[in-house]
């Protein structure tokens, strides 16, 4: 649904992305994550049109997309970091405005509309200047919705919300998800990106890696185990890094963590030789790295573990 290919832009001096080849799939959600100035907004914009590429092309429903294509523009439904509005004009008058500017037939319905659904009816005919930033932030994603677009370009919805409208607002992306629109969601919230994003996406400047959460996990952390003894864990320690199939084994608080290649294959043999040694065994779990850590790795530019299943 989203396409480009080498997505290159400098701002005077400053490469701002470098050569982005990525694509979002119809229906898909993909989290694009990366620290700050890493370039999510600039290609949030180029991907509207809104600024020209230096280099490269992008494809928005199958066609080449640029600045002066605006029946293009008028599929992507745009959610800016930080949304404006008239603010002396209520909620309600302001969506019909865009509504009006979009050719929304039936503006004020198709207003009044969104408000229901966004949970603002009840303050519909209210200055916008009297909103709180949650409240802002649904209104500015019914804004977004008003033409019907079926693809969406969100940048940090959920930014500065306290965590019940930002709970509010996630629950509206999940909506918004299953009614099979194609989502591009920047967000600094891993936990965000997790739970909502079929795929994610991590750029510093450069693509450094677009993948499933669990291919991503497969790929930089590998598999772990954590097991916890009723006595002093370091006595078991040399036992777990002898251990074939254990690659790094550490003490981690009052229980040993353990790499291994394959847990099905190694942890019944793992724990064979504990109880042989005298390990008094109270608890063997699996570890799942988190998305964070993931994250902080391949940002680092730590490489891949060299057996990616
Ligand atoms: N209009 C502009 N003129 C000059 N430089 C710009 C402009 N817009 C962005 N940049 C630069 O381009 C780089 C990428 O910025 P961008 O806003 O795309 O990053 P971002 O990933 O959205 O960051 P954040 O997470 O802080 O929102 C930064 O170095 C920024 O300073």
């Amino acid at each position: 649904m989203i396409r480009t290919e080498d997505l290159t832009r400098r701002y005077n001096g400053t490469l701002a992305l470098d050569r982005l080849t990525m694509e979002v799939r119809e229906g898909e959600l993909l989290a694009l994550l990366g620290p700050n100035g890493a370039g999510k907004t600039t290609t949030l914009r180029l991907l509207l049109g809104l600024i020209s590429p230096t280099s490269g092309r992008i494809w928005i429903a199958g066609e080449p997309m640029t600045p002066a294509r605006h029946d293009l523009r008028r599929r992507i439904g745009y959610l800016p970091e930080t949304p404006g509005f008239w603010e002396r004009l209520s909620a309600l008058q302001n969506l019909e405005i865009y509504a009006r500017l979009y050719g929304v037939p039936d503006p004020r319905r198709r207003a009044m509309a969104l408000l229901e659904t966004f949970g603002l009816a009840e303050r519909a005919r209210e200055a916008v200047a009297t909103f709180s930033k949650g409240m802002r932030q649904r209104l500015a994603l019914a804004r977004a919705l008003l033409p019907h677009p079926p693809i969406l370009l969100l940048d940090e919805p959920t930014a500065g919300l306290d965590p019940e409208a930002a709970r509010e607002v996630r629950e509206l992306l999940q909506r918004l998800k299953g009614e099979g629109r194609t989502i591009l969601l920047c967000t600094h919230d891993l936990e965000e990106a997790e739970r909502l994003g079929d795929r994610v996406a991590i750029l510093r400047t450069r693509l450094l890696a677009l993948d499933t959460p669990a291919r991503l996990r497969a790929r930089w952390s590998g598999a772990a185990v954590a097991i916890e003894v009723a006595d002093d864990p370091a006595r078991y320690l040399p036992v777990v890094q002898s251990q074939p199939g254990v690659q790094t084994a550490r003490l981690q608080g009052a229980r040993i963590e353990a790499r291994v290649t394959d847990p099905r294959a190694v942890t019944p043999h793992l724990v064979r030789r504990l109880v042989e040694a005298g390990a008094p065994i109270l608890r063997v779990t699996p570890v799942e790295a988190s998305l964070e850590e993931i994250y902080l790795r391949i940002v680092r530019g730590e490489p891949e573990l060299p057996d990616t299943p």
